[in-house]
């Protein structure tokens, strides 16, 4: 079973930075990243995976934007940035930061996350996005967010060529031979010369090739362009799905897709998002579980799911039913319709929706016991859920201690989770394969 810390220093729930555990001055403070990154590392996890986005939001409502939530980002690390320290203070777990290829370039891509991927040993994983966040847009010189389709059009050309740039040279190019003179080998190069609809790059990439190859990627779409790259390019999906029959059925479409790419179900991991409340009893986990909801006012709770929705749900009674947005809104994302359909699922009022994702900005809720979420976790892998989690455990950083102390030793009993680290990159970790150059042979 993969995990995966999802370590956003400020938490994932919306009132957790309120919380009396929570640490103070969360507001890009390395400290905390530093301690974050090797509680996680003791814990043995896979990878530390950080979200990002390119803007502010909320700036237009001064008193919500005053209580802020993650989800606004309004004072973070840049992630490769980040991980690149981090890198210097562990050993093994695997270091992945989000980048977009909407409001980015593939060259510069690639060369940051070869670069990541050389100071950490083989570490890094790109978590690629096209934006979820549209105003990040006026941050780069454009006047609109880009409609999903060309997102995806754009997205899928540049990881061909964040690829192509990893392969621009072999594996034994660079023989830095002070005897000979010799530097590198001229003829173990290759110039991607790309043209196409979106970007011209000629190459090759002043890097070496990354010592995993190419690093891990990942990708975190869930319609079906989103789908379509993840079968294509990625080598894990970040994946969120309300309910374990939707998480089974997006595994099964998801590996469903591989053979059309010449590709094996083993070869794309998927990682469900998870929060986990665990306690030393489940009255415990109740117990923060309560403390987190009384953090947040009705205001910041309908402005959450306003974001996640895509649609403003202020005016709406809160004691109301959700309306039926599906069939009036043309546009909710793949993660808004999971929303949606809970919430019709189930009969949700406005107030119960948002309470209900409150903790779930980073996926579906676990709360219990370390044996109940040892059990769930259990029955999801087993079942062809997921391949693992990618967690979210309230409070930052409390709760990821807790579920190290309580619920990993209960999976590594069960043989569900490793007892020691077995590779030496995050490939190796996750059981992926090291990619062959498209342009040379491996060196005899
Ligand atoms: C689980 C998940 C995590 C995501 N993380 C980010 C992120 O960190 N930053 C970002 O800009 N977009 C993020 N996205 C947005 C996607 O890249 C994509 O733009 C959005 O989901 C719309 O595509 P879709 O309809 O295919 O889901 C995420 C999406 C999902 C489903």
């Amino acid at each position: 079973m993969i995990l995966a810390a999802n370590a956003n220093a400020q938490g994932s729930h919306v009132g957790e930075w309120r919380h009396p555990d929570a640490w103070d001055r969360p507001a890009s403070n390395l400290e905390n990243a530093v301690r974050l990154a090797r509680i996680a590392e003791a814990g043995l996890f896979d990878l530390l995976f950080l979200a990002d986005g390119n803007g502010v939001r909320n700036l237009d409502k001064p008193d919500l934007f005053a209580a802020t939530s993650p989800s606004d980002r309004p004072a973070v690390f840049e992630p490769v940035t980040l991980l690149s320290a981090l890198a210097m203070v562990t050993r093994h777990i695997g270091l992945v930061a989000t980048t977009t290829t909407t409001y980015d370039e593939p060259y510069a891509v690639a060369r940051r996350f070869a670069s990541l991927d050389h100071i950490s040993g083989g570490r890094a994983g790109w978590n690629l996005v096209t934006t979820s966040n549209p105003g990040d847009a006026l941050n780069f010189s454009k006047e609109a967010h880009a409609p999903r389709e060309d997102r995806y059009a754009r997205a899928g050309e540049f990881a061909d060529i964040v690829k192509g740039l990893w392969d621009s040279w072999a594996d034994d190019a660079f023989s830095q031979d002070k005897a000979s003179g010799r530097f590198l080998d001229p003829a173990r190069v290759h110039a991607l010369n790309h043209k196409g609809e979106h970007f011209s790059v000629a190459g090759p990439l002043n890097a070496p090739r990354p010592v995993q190859g190419h690093p891990v990627i990942f990708s975190a779409g869930q319609s079906e362009m989103g789908k379509e790259l993840s079968a294509r390019t990625a080598d894990c999906v970040f994946a969120i799905e309300g309910t374990i029959e939707r998480a089974r059925t997006l595994y099964a479409d998801l590996k469903a897709r591989l053979p059309r790419y010449g590709r094996r179900p083993e070869s794309l991991k998927i990682l469900s998002g998870v929060t986990i409340f665990v306690g030393e009893t489940e009255a415990e986990a109740d117990a923060l579980f309560q403390a987190l909801e009384d953090l947040v006012s009705p205001a910041v709770g309908l402005d959450y799911l306003s974001k996640m929705i895509g649609h403003r749900m202020t005016g709406y009674a809160l004691d109301e039913p959700m309306p039926d947005l599906e069939a009036e809104h043309v546009g909710p994302t793949g993660i808004g319709k999971a929303i949606l359909g809970v919430a019709r699922a189930e009969g949700l009022t406005v107030r119960q929706t948002y309470k209900r994702i409150l903790p779930q900005m980073a996926g579906n809720l676990f709360k219990g016991s370390a044996r109940q979420i040892a059990d769930l976790m259990e029955e999801w892998y087993r079942t062809e859920a997921c391949d693992g989690f990618m967690i979210a455990a309230p409070v930052v950083p409390t709760g990821l201690e807790r579920l190290i102390r309580l619920v990993v030793p209960e999976l590594q009993r069960r043989g569900l989770f490793r007892t020691a680290y077995e590779g030496r990159t995050l490939r190796d970790n996750l059981g992926l394969p090291r990619p062959a150059n498209r342009f040379f042979s491996e060196p005899a």
